[in-house]
């Protein structure tokens, strides 16, 4: 069966649903493909599921904190509510919900496995193989998106596969957490996931070949390693393991290089992610299975040649592959893919009427911030934030920069919220620009700082201008104010 659409999209994770949403807001005909639970990872075995099963014990943690509250805990976490919570997050891993959305929106769905078959067109099977199967052949008028995701990587260790190890879809979808967890890797999921899983009173040894969360100031790596110890984890770094065995016993045994051997009863594969575009028709249309897609500022598929599209084209021919979200590897973030997919679902749609692009810095369509201000929040223990350049980064860049730290504690705000608060905050201010590049913010309950810097660092707001900013008494905000008096008060203009 062969049907025309306008826009076809590969992947109903949360990024294909961004990009649904805009290009149907705009009119237009729109299948999103989907061979698995609408919603994506992130709403089912990652984003949501992991901050539910973090959310109880840092409740507990901080209520533990403030006397008065402290002597009213009388009990320890209740861990089959917390995984009932979590199960009703994740609607116990049924999408009724999310199709309904879909529904209202007017968006068709395909269930089943898409791949593409030469220019503009999208094969989905039910099972993912064509030979088996009726097959639905999707023309698109205008544009075809691949939001396909990603999926964990699996480190080349001997025996580790066979170990039958948990990725994080086992870990976040935990029913019976176990007594002994050997995490390998020191990235975002192996912090959360001690985190989690010490909270729960899982004996977690931390495996990681260099120093926690690397990518972010050094500061933060020494916080969490000093936090996850705190809640009884073992976080071992400048480690690797080179051979993995599961004993008959169901233990898994784990040869490190230095010749120590770690004992788990189960062990979480850590190690960053990999695109999920082996088995997508990439080579139909002269692109390599298995790459990341490189993208265009627009999303637009870089090396796949432009094809004549309805009667706005103006002959040259138009982008008609896009790629957003995990898959292109800008930043394997949920809200970066969402705002791609806003980006392009917003351009597809205006070169589908033949309305004006606006792919310039900071222009409609364009995903500027992927560069310049993607924000993270880390909730591990404690959580660890960041926005922007990290001072290596930044000189690395050859930008020209200075830098401020100042403990969370010189915000009356952090010490009210917990009594023996512990966290730092800094910022990396361009010297040229006189604006914030950079701010990084680690302690309980920071998450929320980090709007504000993003904010700073998307406006470009002079260094000057934020002393006019004035935080709340007595918030955690005022530590913008401690890091401006860090930076020095400015002189009056001559
Ligand atoms: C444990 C964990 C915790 C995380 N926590 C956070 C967090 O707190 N905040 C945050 O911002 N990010 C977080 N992330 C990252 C986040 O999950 C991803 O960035 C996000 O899910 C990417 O969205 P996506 O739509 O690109 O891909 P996905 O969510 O992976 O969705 C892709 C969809 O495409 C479908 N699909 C794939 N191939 C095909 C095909 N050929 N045919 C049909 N359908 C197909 C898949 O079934 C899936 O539904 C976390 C990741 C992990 C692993
Ligand atoms: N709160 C959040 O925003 C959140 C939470 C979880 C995941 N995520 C996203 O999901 C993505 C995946 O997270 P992740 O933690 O898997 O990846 P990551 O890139 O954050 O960390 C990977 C870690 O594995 C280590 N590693 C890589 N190969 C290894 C090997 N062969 N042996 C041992 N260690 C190895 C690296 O040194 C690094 O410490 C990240 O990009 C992250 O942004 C976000």
């Amino acid at each position: 069966m062969q049907r025309e659409v306008d826009v076809v999209i590969l992947g109903a994770g949360p990024v294909g649903e961004n990009v649904a949403d805009r290009v149907r807001a705009a009119g237009l005909e729109v299948v999103i493909v989907e061979h698995e639970l609408v919603g994506g990872e992130c709403s089912y075995w990652a984003c949501v599921p992991s901050k539910v099963l973090l959310r109880s014990a840092a409740a507990l943690r901080a209520a533990k904190r403030v006397p008065g509250a402290a002597e009213a805990v009388t009990g320890d976490l209740d861990v089959e509510a917390v995984l009932r919570r979590r199960d009703s997050w994740v609607s116990d891993w049924d999408d009724h919900g999310a199709v309904g959305w879909l529904d209202d929106a007017g968006i068709g769905l395909e269930r089943g496995h898409g791949r593409l078959d030469g220019p503009k067109r999208v094969v989905v099977t039910r099972d993912g193989d064509d030979e088996r199967d009726e097959a639905v052949t999707f023309v698109a008028r205008h544009a075809v998106i691949v939001a396909t995701g990603s999926d964990p990587v699996m480190p080349s260790i001997e025996g580790l596969a066979e170990s039958s190890p948990w990725t994080s879809r086992e870990a976040t979808s935990v029913e019976r957490p176990p007594a002994r967890l050997a995490i390998l890797g020191g990235g975002v999921v192996a912090c959360e996931m001690a985190t989690v899983f010490a909270g729960f009173g899982t004996e977690v040894v931390v495996l990681a070949r260099s120093g926690l969360l690397g990518a972010m100031e050094p500061f933060v790596g020494d916080a969490v390693t000093a936090g996850l110890r705190g809640l009884g984890a073992t976080v071992r770094t400048g480690v690797q393991a080179t051979l993995v065995e599961r004993t008959a016993d169901g233990e898994v045994v784990l040869t490190l290089d230095d010749g120590s051997t770690v004992v788990a009863d189960e062990v979480l594969v850590a190690t960053g992610r990999k695109p999920r575009t082996d088995a997508i028709g990439l080579e139909t249309v002269g692109l390599e299975p298995g790459d990341w897609l490189r993208v265009d500022e627009g999303m637009a598929v870089e090396g796949v040649p432009a094809e004549p599209s309805g009667e706005n084209d103006s002959g040259s021919g138009t982008p008609w592959l896009y790629a957003a979200g995990d898959v292109n590897h800008r930043a394997l973030l949920t809200h970066q893919g969402k705002y791609q997919g806003r980006a392009a679902g917003d351009l597809i749609a205006a070169r589908a009427a033949g309305h004006p692009v606006d792919l310039a810095e900071w222009g409609v369509h364009a995903a500027t911030a992927d560069h310049v201000a993607v924000p993270q929040v880390v909730f591990a223990e404690p959580e660890a934030v960041a926005v922007g350049l990290t001072e290596a980064a930044a000189t690395k860049a050859g930008r020209s920069v200075r830098t401020v730290e100042v403990s969370m504690t010189s915000a009356s705000g952090a010490g009210i919220l917990a009594d023996g608060y512990e966290g730092r905050a800094k910022l990396v201010i361009d010297d040229e620009l006189g604006t914030v590049i950079g701010a990084t913010f680690t302690g309980q309950d920071v998450a929320e700082l980090l709007h504000a810097a993003t904010v700073a660092i998307v406006g470009e707001v002079p260094v000057e201008r934020l002393w006019h900013a004035v935080p709340s008494f007595p918030t955690m905000s005022e530590i913008w104010l401690r890091l401006l008096e860090a930076d020095g008060r400015p002189e009056a203009r001559a």
